[in-house]
């Protein structure tokens, strides 16, 4: 038996077999978040707690905020070319105005936006293409890793001609609108790459962390739509605890796959702690940005994800290049997403995902050259997009928590009925442990409805709908309880019933009365008009009634 972890609680490998098959997902706040990660969900939430502010901070730091992307790139694998997201909210605000940008996000230090310099154009030379030189200004090549055998994304895509810098805290990840089938065939497809064709030992722990991560990601961006949803009411964008709960916390194992990807991020950059202080940000707040990274990687613990235990067995290099593969068109796949600002953090995280798997699955730990050549290579988008994954997922977790107060807020109002259904007791995360369902059956049943998806193309469009609904049957909306009523208002109900028609009664009796009384003076008026009418016509005035009264006259011509 293989050790899990070095620590005295080691679990050993033999266990999992049976730990997948049973209760992967069974956890509650004290509970491990998964059988590779000796870290509890509470524990999580202190070490975001103590790290939330100097991420916030970094991320918005002149070197952390802006990224490259190709917004024009075609999607590699099918025509896309008639949908468009037309919202605002869809929209990326791309970087004009250069003048106001620090030295090393120049475009004659980016290289690539003024001369188009590829993956192609570089060459070998390790000393030419290390993170520093690239990320310091003053060195205009812009240079990326050849080869591809140790990525788990396209390196091409920082260095296109057509790439455009973005500020990222200008753009913020929030709901756009977007969604429907195309948004659908997005995630179908990204799912579908979990389809691992190998059937060994040992694939079965790959395949579930591929699915924990693509469904973390997918959690993680439901839950800041739903953190940051527009209230058209109000126009301000707030929290909305009915759509959080409607697409992430209904489903516990969505919210234990965010807290997976925030151990699996973690670790990877408690990896390159050691080399972090030789590293140069190239300006004068060098000292403070570094200071902050220390600060927040001084907070984690190897302990967080053991990936030893993902590619360990004699097949594992094989199914290492499926996973790599399959990842790798995760993160093309975002190039087929048409709302410009939903691929803009696709590709950011994805990016970020991609370099963690890189730096947990190809760092050897007993290999010093390798690691520093894995460490020395990372391009500055790489990290760039390291740092922003974690805080997307570090914002994730402070929401999840957010969402859990205004659910107990909302549980202890008036108002109780429609989120009572959800859960039974206070607790969010004893909710989580209530879920026994398995990750390995999860995947089978994005498996289904994978095949549904594709049988749908060629079926009738009533067929279609159905099968839609199908598709969402695992919405639990909440259902509205009949209220219960007392008898006190039940005796409340007959009493204003009887009032009522007391009351109506009343207003006929005294119009007929009314009606009696004002007989005789109505009879004298029309008397009186009559007379004065004969009186006119006697003395010779024509008709007192005015010309245009005339036309309002009705006649009827029976011939
Ligand atoms: C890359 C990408 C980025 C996006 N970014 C944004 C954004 O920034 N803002 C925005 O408003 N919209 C964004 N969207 C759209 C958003 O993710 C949804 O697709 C959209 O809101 C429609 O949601 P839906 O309820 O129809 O189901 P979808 O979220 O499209 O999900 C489809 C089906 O997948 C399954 N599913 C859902 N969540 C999970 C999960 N976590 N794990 C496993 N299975 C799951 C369910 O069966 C569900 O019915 C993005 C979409 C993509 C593909």
């Amino acid at each position: 038996d293989v050790v899990a972890s070095d620590s005295s609680k080691a679990t050993k490998v033999s266990d999992y077999s049976s730990v997948l098959e049973t209760n992967f997902c069974k956890m509650d706040k004290d509970e491990m978040i998964g059988p590779n990660c000796e870290v509890t969900f509470k524990e999580i939430n202190d070490i975001n707690q103590n790290i939330r502010k100097n991420v916030i901070d970094l991320v918005n730091t002149d070197f952390f905020k802006y990224f490259k992307i190709d917004l024009y790139k075609q999607c590699p694998f099918w025509d896309d070319n008639n949908a468009y997201c037309v919202n605002r909210a869809c929209a990326v605000d791309i970087v004009e105005d250069w003048d106001t940008l620090p030295e090393y996000w120049q475009p004659d230090v980016l290289g690539s936006l003024s001369n188009g310099t590829t993956v192609e154009d570089t060459d070998d030379d390790d000393d030419e293409f290390t993170f520093l030189d690239q990320l310091c200004a003053g060195n205009n090549k812009q240079k990326f890793m050849a080869g591809g055998d140790v990525n788990y994304c396209d390196m091409e895509d920082f260095s296109k001609e057509g790439s455009v810098l973005v500020d990222l805290s200008a753009n913020p990840e929030r709901f756009t609108g977007y969604g429907g089938e195309q948004s659908g065939q997005i995630w179908s497809s990204i799912y579908r790459e979990n389809c691992f064709t190998l059937n060994e030992t040992g694939q079965s722990i790959a395949k579930d962390v591929f699915f924990r991560l693509v469904s973390g990601l997918h959690a993680s961006i439901g839950t800041h739509l739903s953190n940051e949803h527009l209230n058209v009411e109000t126009g301000k964008w707030e929290p909305d605890l009915d759509l959080f709960m409607a697409r992430v916390g209904n489903f516990p194992e969505r919210v234990s796959n965010m807290y997976f990807n925030y151990a699996l991020v973690s670790k990877a950059l408690w990896k390159i702690k050691p080399y972090l202080n030789h590293l140069e940000f190239c300006s004068s707040y060098d000292e403070d940005v570094k200071d902050k990274i220390i600060n927040i990687i001084s907070q984690l613990d190897s302990k967080i994800f053991n990936e030893d235990l993902v590619f360990e067995d004699d097949l594992s290099s094989k199914l290492k290049d499926d996973f790599r593969v399959r990842f790798k068109n995760v993160t093309k796949i975002m190039d087929c997403v048409h709302c410009d600002r939903c691929r803009l953090w696709g590709k950011v995280q994805t990016t970020g995902y991609a370099t963690s798997l890189k730096i947990l699955f190809e760092l050897d730990e007993g290999d010093e050259q390798t690691k520093q050549h894995i460490v020395d290579k990372l391009t500055k988008y790489e990290l760039i997009a390291l740092f922003n994954t974690l805080d997307r997922l570090s914002k994730s977790i402070e929401s999840v928590n957010n969402f859990e107060r205004l659910y107990n807020e909302k549980l202890k109002s008036k108002d109780t009925g429609t989120l009572a259904s959800f859960f039974q007791n206070n607790n969010f995360f004893k909710l989580l442990g209530k879920a026994s369902k398995c990750i390995t059956e999860s995947v089978q049943e994005v498996n289904k409805s994978l095949n549904n998806s594709i049988q749908k193309r060629n079926e009738p469009s009533s067929k279609i709908n159905k099968k839609q609904e199908k598709q969402f049957s695992d919405l639990k909306m909440p259902e509205k309880k009949p209220q219960q009523k007392s008898n006190q208002q039940v005796e409340n109900v007959w009493k204003k019933a009887w009032n009522n028609e007391i009351h109506n009664l009343k207003e006929a009796f005294t119009f007929i009365y009314r009606s009696y009384l004002d007989l005789p003076r109505n009879i004298f008026k029309l008397t009186l008009s009559t007379v004065a009418r004969l009186w006119n016509r006697f003395i010779g005035v024509k008709d007192y009634l005015r010309e245009s009264d005339k036309d309002i006259s009705y006649e009827i011509n029976l011939q």
